[in-house]
């Protein structure tokens, strides 16, 4: 039985970092394990332009505390108003690295999505042509399909054109959850790959109705059914390339979790790697993660991998209830109160 895993310094390709008080709570969680995260765009206001990138950038680095080293990879929300221009200059900016794509109202400030990717063809063939990638939140948010169904029919209606139409295109679809995803992904060309989440790997939607409903265990797109984990299980441990490691830790604060209507997300950066780890290991695939969290996503990315390592070892340790996060306003981490069978060194 492996005991010590010494990993690559691993990035993660989505992270949700926040603003203002909230940024400060989480971002040491990341920069302790990641050398990088691709930073999701959906403030409030959304980040649409470089000019709001570049000074994102520069409120992430300015709330890093003093010692730690971490590089935000900045991404533009895209709207129905982006223009090819911005595009131009995102790739010139350097600090860009992905346009994201959040269908109108399918998550967590989603208000200033895009209505229909139709509008949007001159910037994604601007994108295509500067190499810019494509991040997508892929749900559709038509009324009449099932939540439970949003994934796979995006991946017909909208995923399937838009790779035919701009083959060229490099695509990232975002926290996948379903097997059709899963096989969508592996079977198409090398421009298409997908991030996985440790939270999908590890629940399937009992997690979150069975015993009474779960707060903290809704996210979106939401958990599946037990056979939809297991695939994204395989397609994680594959060893192939276009499956790589982003968390969607997506903060929210108790109280807007625990309410009638509660927000979606989950906050799972304190234990990212210790959690991915559970998951590979319960499959006996612990020599596949380093590849899944440290090389692929720089690779599709087209940015070095990076040097330096992190050490896991298996040691149980307890989380926290709750975490600091705004003022009053707790933050409740994955697995709280309950013990983790792997810890990171140092
Ligand atoms: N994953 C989530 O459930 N929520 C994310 C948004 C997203 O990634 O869809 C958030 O920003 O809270
Ligand atoms: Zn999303
Ligand atoms: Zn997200």
């Amino acid at each position: 039985m492996t005991d010590t895993l010494t990993l690559t310094r691993p990035d993660d390709w989505h992270l949700h970092l926040r603003d203002g008080a909230a940024l400060t709570a989480v971002l040491p969680d990341t920069a302790r394990q990641f050398g990088r995260a691709i930073v999701m765009p959906n403030l409030k206001p959304p980040v649409t332009t470089v000019a709001d990138a570049e000074a994102y950038r520069a409120r992430i680095l300015a709330a890093l505390p003093a010692g730690m080293t971490f590089e935000p990879l900045m991404t533009l929300y895209l709207t129905d108003r982006t223009t090819p221009d911005e595009i131009v200059r995102a790739k010139a900016s350097g600090i860009v690295h992905g346009v994201k794509l959040y269908p109108l109202g399918a998550t967590t400030n989603s208000d200033s999505g895009v209505s229909s990717l139709e509008h949007c063809l001159p910037v994604l063939e601007k994108m295509a042509e500067v190499g810019l990638p494509f991040l997508l939140h892929g749900e559709v948010t038509d009324p009449d399909i099932d939540i439970f169904d949003r994934e796979a029919v995006f991946i017909e209606r909208t995923l399937a054109p838009l790779i035919a139409r701009l083959p060229e295109l490099r695509v990232v679809l975002e926290h996948i959850t379903t097997a059709q995803a899963a096989e969508f992904v592996a079977s198409a060309s090398a421009n298409v790959a997908a991030t996985l989440t440790a939270h999908h790997l590890l629940m399937n939607r009992n997690a979150m109705l069975v015993g009474g409903i779960r707060p903290h265990h809704y996210c979106l797109p939401v958990l599946k059914r037990e056979t939809h984990r297991q695939a994204l299980l395989k397609a994680a441990t594959s060893g192939s390339a276009k499956f790589f490691l982003g968390t969607d830790s997506a903060p929210h604060a108790r109280h807007t979790k625990e309410a009638a209507c509660g927000c979606a997300g989950m906050y799972t950066a304190h234990a990212a790697l210790e959690l991915y780890a559970e998951a590979f290991d319960s499959v006996g695939a612990l020599d596949k993660l380093e590849a899944f969290a440290s090389f692929n996503g720089p690779d599709f990315y087209r940015l070095p991998r990076n040097s330096g390592t992190v050490t896991l070892r298996r040691e149980s340790w307890t989380v926290p209830a709750t975490l600091a996060y705004l003022d009053d306003a707790p933050l409740v981490p994955l697995r709280a109160g309950e013990t983790l069978d792997w810890k990171l060194q140092g």
